[in-house]
């Protein structure tokens, strides 16, 4: 079995981010083990405060942050980082090259009931001269991304990984704290009779995602002329997760619950790392309108409406949309 560090020694042509993805992983053994003492550590239950887009922030979102945080700042490739916990980017290393964006516990509403968790990443380069403690020095498009990947807390700590060559999982091995790798050019079937979305948003959305979504309950009596299964884990990583196993479609679309914040989820730290994961496993990842990664993001904290998973099925959706 090939250990995460011989893998990326061979198979990404980048030093640096090599270093990163190493380093990061340092961090989630750490989050894995405070997931693991839960109560007994007393770091489960919320933090009693609020991020940058209001939602209340849990004991072990906090955590996860510092622990990331920290050990990027100390990898000198790191120029700044980007956190769904931080209101504003963090300058690092002067030297480095590399920007990494973070979604440091997604799901984090799951914690207290004990479901899979999990850390989403990206890794843009960082524009020369650039300034790491604005955020315009991290508004490129996920088409820039030069790695993304996830980390999934669950019954087993995995590791989901891409440097633009195809998608790789690796399992942590609690016993002596390696990443070993197991599944290799992960690939997600263009067809699906399973889909994912927060019913109860229903009558927010569009009339199109209406229209949709109807035609997919109607199964084999309806359009599409097959009967689907639903999922929702209320965790990005899980669904995905799911999905890079064996097919789907994930949707958390536009709605008008509230007008300032079009779509529940992050361009630039959920959507754009997942799209690219999605993408180089041949699946398709769209705003339903246009590609997530064609979007040019105007601030670290945008939403972005999601409809990702087997390629076929995004395509259908889409149609919808048209
Ligand atoms: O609670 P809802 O509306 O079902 O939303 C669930 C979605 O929100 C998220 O939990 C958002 O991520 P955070 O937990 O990082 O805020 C996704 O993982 C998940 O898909
Ligand atoms: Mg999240
Ligand atoms: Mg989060």
């Amino acid at each position: 079995m090939q250990r995460l560090r011989t893998f990326l020694d061979h198979h990404c042509d980048n030093e640096a981010v090599t270093d990163i993805i190493d380093g990061l992983m340092v961090a989630c053994k750490d989050i894995t083990h405070q997931l693991h003492l839960g109560s007994l550590a007393g770091i489960l239950g919320s933090a009693e405060q609020e991020n940058v887009q209001g939602e209340c922030q849990k004991k072990l979102d906090v955590i996860s942050n510092d622990l990331i945080k920290d050990t990027l700042a100390n990898i000198d490739a790191v120029k700044g980082i980007a956190s769904e916990e931080e209101d504003e980017p963090v300058a690092c290393n002067a030297n480095g090259d590399y920007l990494v964006l973070f979604d440091p516990l997604d799901g984090s509403s799951n914690i207290d009931v004990n479901v899979t968790v999990g850390t989403i990443f990206s890794i843009l380069k960082a524009a020369p001269g650039s300034d790491a403690a604005s955020q315009q020095a991290y508004l490129q498009a996920g088409t820039e991304q030069v790695a993304a990947g996830y980390v999934l807390y669950g019954p087993s700590t995995l590791l989901v990984l891409t440097v633009g060559k195809g998608v790789f999982s690796f399992t942590l091995d609690p016993r002596d704290g390696e990443f070993f790798l197991q599944r290799e050019n992960i690939q997600i079937p263009a067809q699906t009779q399973e889909f994912a979305i927060n019913m109860s948003n229903q009558r927010f959305w569009l009339p199109q995602m209406q229209n949709y979504v109807g035609d997919l309950l109607q199964g084999e009596e309806g359009p599409l002329g097959k009967r689907y299964n639903m999922r929702w884990i209320a965790s990005m990583v899980a669904e995905i997760h799911r999905i890079l196993t064996r097919g789907g479609i994930f949707m958390y679309p536009y709605d008008n619950r509230d007008p300032s914040k079009p779509g529940k989820l992050r361009l630039m730290y959920e959507g754009n790392p997942m799209s690219m994961l999605v993408e180089q496993a041949g699946g398709k990842a769209s705003t339903a309108f246009e590609n997530i990664m064609s979007v040019q993001p105007e601030g670290i904290h945008q939403r972005v409406s999601v409809v990702m998973g087997s390629a076929d099925e995004v395509a259908t959706a889409e149609k919808y949309h048209a």
